[in-house]
């Protein structure tokens, strides 16, 4: 047996915990022979649910499960957290847009940015999902000066996930047929989901669907799925958030698919010509618990016009948050 590893989640006490730490906890996001420790952070009034969510957890007898934190203190629920999922923050309700969370959750990015600098594991991988999830993580990694940039990254993967679905619909093919999938950007109305390099059974996925229907179909059905999912539940997505954490976190940490290339919100390294420091979505392959930029896509006037208004979008949400980023 592995020595357990300690995975931090916030908000452990909210919607998407609910369906996140059980998976975590069987072994989905870190493999079936990797004991975890979790390690829970709520805000106080949250506390008691949270110990309700802790006792479901023991209910499970999970045997990877080789303890749980509760604490309402970001430095108890950190300390040598290998893994730590951000997750939260206040969500959205109708008529939102994402950034209009910004006041709301940046406090708690640049709070939980220094509890990290301070008291994680040097070589923790942090996902940020509360939202705005980009710009939050932005903030998390400013104020963790003593920690590598990269080791922050933003959820895209909800959003790739429900883009090879609707590709697999419209081709008549199932998610297992498409690869080379990409978003690009901000997780918001702005992300640029990416067709050009998809291929279903191999094949161009742009020579498969009409350009109409790539345009004024498949492109704002996948920026705008997070609101119809808050219309259609009266409440943001969780289960699939969640899922999409897992497979976020299980790619990084084992790898992603041979072969293919998954998407990420990622450190900026000026690749593609995007400002450096962005925290922007990239095509990545993960391999020995490290992420790289895909370089070489070809990026048509099409393409680019996209990807820098997502990036625009960025800078903006980045300018607006100035007084949080040391
Ligand atoms: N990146 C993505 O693809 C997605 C992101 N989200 C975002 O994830 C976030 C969480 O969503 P839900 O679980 O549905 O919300 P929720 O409201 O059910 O749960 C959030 C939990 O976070 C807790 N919390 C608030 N401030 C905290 C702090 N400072 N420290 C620790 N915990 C704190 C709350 O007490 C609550 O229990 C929202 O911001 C939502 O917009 C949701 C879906 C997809
Ligand atoms: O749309 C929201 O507010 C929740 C979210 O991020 C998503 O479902 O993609």
């Amino acid at each position: 047996m592995k020595a357990p590893v300690r995975v931090a989640v916030t908000g452990a006490a909210g919607q998407i915990s609910y369906s996140l730490l059980f998976r975590i906890a069987s072994g989905e996001m870190l493999g079936k022979d990797q004991p975890v420790i979790l390690q829970l952070l709520e805000i106080t009034p949250a506390l008691e649910a949270l110990k309700g969510v802790a006792m479901e957890l023991e209910d499970c007898a999970f045997p990877l499960l080789a303890g749980i934190v509760q604490s309402d203190d970001a430095t108890v629920a950190f300390k040598d957290a290998d893994y730590a999922l951000l997750v939260g923050a206040r969500p959205r309700g109708p008529g939102m847009e994402r950034k209009d969370l910004l006041e709301a959750n940046a406090a708690i990015f640049s709070a939980q940015g220094k509890a990290l600098n301070e008291v994680a594991s040097r070589n923790v991988k942090v996902l940020v999902v509360g939202n705005p999830a980009n710009t939050n993580a932005l903030i998390a990694q400013r104020n963790a000066p003593d920690l590598d940039p990269r080791n922050f990254t933003a959820m895209t993967r909800l959003d790739h996930n429900r883009a090879l679905t609707q590709l697999a619909n419209k081709t008549d093919s199932t998610v297992n047929d498409i690869t080379h999938m990409t978003i690009w950007g901000n997780h918001s109305a702005t992300q640029y989901p990416d067709l050009h390099q998809a291929k279903v059974n191999g094949e161009d996925a742009m020579g498969k669907v009409e350009q109409e229907w790539y345009e004024t179909d498949f492109i704002p059905t996948v920026q705008q799925r997070g609101a119809a999912i808050i219309k259609a539940r009266g409440a943001s997505s969780a289960a699939s958030a969640a899922n999409a954490a897992i497979d976020h976190m299980r790619d990084w940490a084992l790898g992603s698919a041979e072969g293919d290339w998954t998407s990420m919100g990622v450190y900026s390294d000026g690749s593609y010509g995007i400002q450096e420091g962005l925290i922007y979505s990239f095509p990545v392959v993960c391999k020995n618990g490290d992420w790289e930029i895909v370089q070489g896509v070809d990026i048509n006037d099409f393409s680019r016009e996209k990807m820098t208004a997502t990036e625009t979008e960025l800078a903006e949400e980045r300018d607006a948050v100035a007084h949080l980023l040391p």
